[in-house]
């Protein structure tokens, strides 16, 4: 059984002026990795990742690195994380006469605004529970002309770019390290493995998503759909809890450590039927996951696990979630094939980076592209609880 590696040290139990996450709920046992160890290219944490990149698809990752080094410096990903929560603040605090001007949905295109309410979370059309704001990395670096956004957002370019360097530079770490532990076909490894198929300057979808869920009462209702991510790797910031991932049969939930002193019927604990698990957020640590293009690529030896995002457990409910976002994807015109040995022929077509990710972000905001707008998800389940 996979076991999460960590005694929470009392600077890792809970971010300051939030409530803390309960001890009551049941919890995913993500491991913790050192990116100072990654960088350090220590064989004993390479391996250790690449074993939570097949298992579960979901880690975290220390940031506290001791100093940079060369683009990969964690502390600073840190602190622009910091300063981004204040800027989505500012942002979504605006009338949303204001923010509504920046959704781009009709022009088939998923930077931008999403209203609360505006997606759907399953295939009855059941409304979100959440606002987004997603800001392309092209648009940032100015590969491609600049989408209009408010001025509140336009004074920050600076910080943009840097978070966007960091947490790209991040991702290619990871990506390296799949490379070398892949059994990737010749031609894939004469092309430079999967971080040529992820240039920064290269067009993609990569962008920053920020998301605001208002407070929330401890209902069952879901605020995030279950679904995969559709891109490569995804770098995850939360403070609050809410975040679900659902655990396959061979990997246990962390049971609380504590039982409610209510008792009785438990909201919480419902929604951890079926092998849903909360993921606590830990200060210091980034969440990392991988998406459905590396299912593609690795022929499913990498995992894409399937989360979804309900009300913050206990007293966290009553406050306003924030969670920030970086999705490194592959380049628009990659193809979405497989790229390791003894690879079954394909039975789809391989669509490329780009047409994948529009079908499935927008098939989440109407009813009737619900169905095409799957991803990996029959994969994730591979010996998943049922
Ligand atoms: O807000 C979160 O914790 C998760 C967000 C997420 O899964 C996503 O935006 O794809
Ligand atoms: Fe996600």
């Amino acid at each position: 059984m996979l076991h999460s590696n960590y005694a929470l040290s009392p600077q890792l139990a809970s971010f300051p002026d939030l409530p803390p996450f309960p001890d009551t709920v049941p919890t995913a046992p993500l491991l913790r990795i050192s990116l100072q160890r990654l960088l350090e290219h220590d064989c004993e944490e390479e391996e250790r990742c690449w074993k939570a990149c097949c298992d579960l698809g979901f880690f975290y990752l220390d940031l506290r690195t001791k100093d940079s080094a060369g683009d990969v410096n964690g502390e600073a990903l840190l602190q622009d994380a910091d300063q981004l929560f204040e800027v989505m603040k500012e942002f979504f605090d605006l009338d949303i006469n204001e923010k509504v001007k920046y959704d781009f949905a009709d022009q088939e295109s998923y930077f931008g605004y999403k209203g609360y309410g505006a997606g759907i979370v399953d295939s009855k059309g059941t409304r979100d529970r959440n606002e987004f704001y997603n800001i392309s990395k092209d648009d940032i670096l100015a590969l491609t002309p600049k989408l209009p956004a408010p001025d509140i957002l336009n004074s920050h370019y600076a910080l943009y770019t840097s978070y966007i360097n960091s947490s790209h530079s991040i991702c290619r770490v990871i990506l390296s390290l799949l490379s070398t532990h892949l059994p990737l076909l010749p031609s894939s490894i004469q092309n430079g493995g999967l971080p040529a198929l992820h240039n920064l300057h290269s067009i993609s979808g990569d962008q920053i998503r920020f998301v605001k869920a208002p407070p929330q009462k401890q209902d069952l209702a879901v605020a995030l759909g279950e679904h995969t991510d559709f891109g490569s790797v995804t770098v995850l910031f939360n403070r609050l809890g809410g975040l679900q991932v659902r655990l396959p049969d061979y990997i246990d939930a962390i049971p609380p450590a504590s039982t409610d002193k209510a008792g009785g019927l438990d909201v919480n604990n419902t929604l951890c039927a079926n092998g849903w698990a909360y993921v606590r957020p830990l200060p210091g640590h980034c969440i990392v996951n991988l998406g459905d293009a590396l299912v593609k690529f690795s022929n499913a030896r990498l995992r894409s696990n399937i989360h979804r995002v309900v009300a913050p457990p206990k007293e966290q409910g009553g406050v306003t979630r924030y969670s920030l976002v970086y999705f490194c994807r592959p380049e628009d015109d990659v193809k979405l094939g497989c790229l390791v040995e003894g690879g079954e022929e394909q039975e789809e077509e391989c669509v490329t980076a780009k047409e994948w990710i529009l079908r499935r972000a927008l098939g989440r905001r109407r009813i009737d592209e619900w169905e095409k707008s799957g991803g990996t998800e029959g994969v994730s389940m591979r010996g998943g609880k049922k």
